[in-house]
């Protein structure tokens, strides 16, 4: 498969290593200075453009490729407000995009059971769900999309909250999601349920950056000549 990669930080490196190791072809590396060369690029010349960059850049990178017929694997976060829109212009262009907070199979697993964690918990009010992330000192955004993407689950199953909270701050309400950053943790996320007298939890560590590269290049790999949006649940069957 010919890959365009956009945006080579951390991600982007990690998505090379595995992308050629799996017997792909990086056709073109777009990094913050060199984003006008992304118009030499168009569904002719590219199977697949695999994005992690930046919450302000991703949604104009996104429109981009759908713009120009190639799909698109989006694993930014920070842009949820523009996500419905890039989810129309897909429908609009018969196009094909992918996104996911997290490509993790781990932390795609760690959902599901999160999931089914709260359909059981939401029976026990003694029990206060909290939701927390640790990441490097790097990341930009915050909450976590990951740290979000686990509320919406626990939202599928507690009918009276709606949304999350940042802590310190609390509202009965609302979800509270405790952010960190310390050091080079690459990410951690941890679903707690404490009632007075015990503690329940559920817990992703990532070791490396491997398992969210290689779930994107798997993504991508997905994607061809199918039309649609897509996230992880379609192509893991969960
Ligand atoms: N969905 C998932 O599984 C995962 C998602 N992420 C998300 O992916 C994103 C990138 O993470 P990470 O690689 O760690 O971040 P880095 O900061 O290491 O890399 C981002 C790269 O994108 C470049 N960039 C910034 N703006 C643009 C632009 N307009 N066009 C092209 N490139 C651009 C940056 O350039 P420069 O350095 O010059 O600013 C940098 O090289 C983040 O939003 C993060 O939250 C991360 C891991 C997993
Ligand atoms: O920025 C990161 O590093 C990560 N970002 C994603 C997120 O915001 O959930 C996924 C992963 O946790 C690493």
């Amino acid at each position: 498969m010919r890959i365009l990669l956009i945006g080579y930080g951390k991600m982007g490196h990690t998505i090379e290593h595995i992308a050629t190791q799996r017997g792909h072809e990086i056709v073109g590396i777009i990094d913050v200075t060199n984003t006008h060369t992304l118009n030499q690029y168009n569904g002719t010349n590219v199977d697949a453009a695999i994005e992690f960059t930046h919450p302000e850049s991703a949604f104009k990178n996104v429109y981009y490729c759908l713009n120009n017929k190639i799909p698109v694997v989006c694993g930014s976060t920070g842009w949820l407000e523009h996500l419905g829109e890039a989810k129309a212009i897909c429908e609009t262009k018969n196009g094909a995009f992918f996104y996911a907070s997290n490509y993790s199979i781990g932390v795609n697993l760690f959902f599901h059971f999160n999931e089914y964690l709260a359909s059981k918990m939401q029976a026990y009010p003694d029990f206060k769900v909290s939701v927390k992330e640790v990441h490097h000192t790097q990341k930009v955004d915050k909450p976590s999309g990951t740290a979000i993407t686990t509320v919406d689950g626990i939202l599928t199953q507690y009918r009276d909250k709606q949304g999350w909270i940042l802590a310190p701050e609390e509202a009965t309400n609302k979800i509270t999601i405790s952010s960190e950053r310390i050091g080079n943790v690459v990410g951690t996320h941890v679903v707690r349920y404490q009632s007075e007298n015990d503690t329940i939890e559920l817990m992703h560590d990532a070791h490396s950056r491997t398992g969210f590269a290689e779930g994107a290049v798997m993504a991508a790999e997905w994607l061809q000549n199918k039309k649609g949006v897509f996230g992880m649940k379609d192509m893991l069957n969960l």
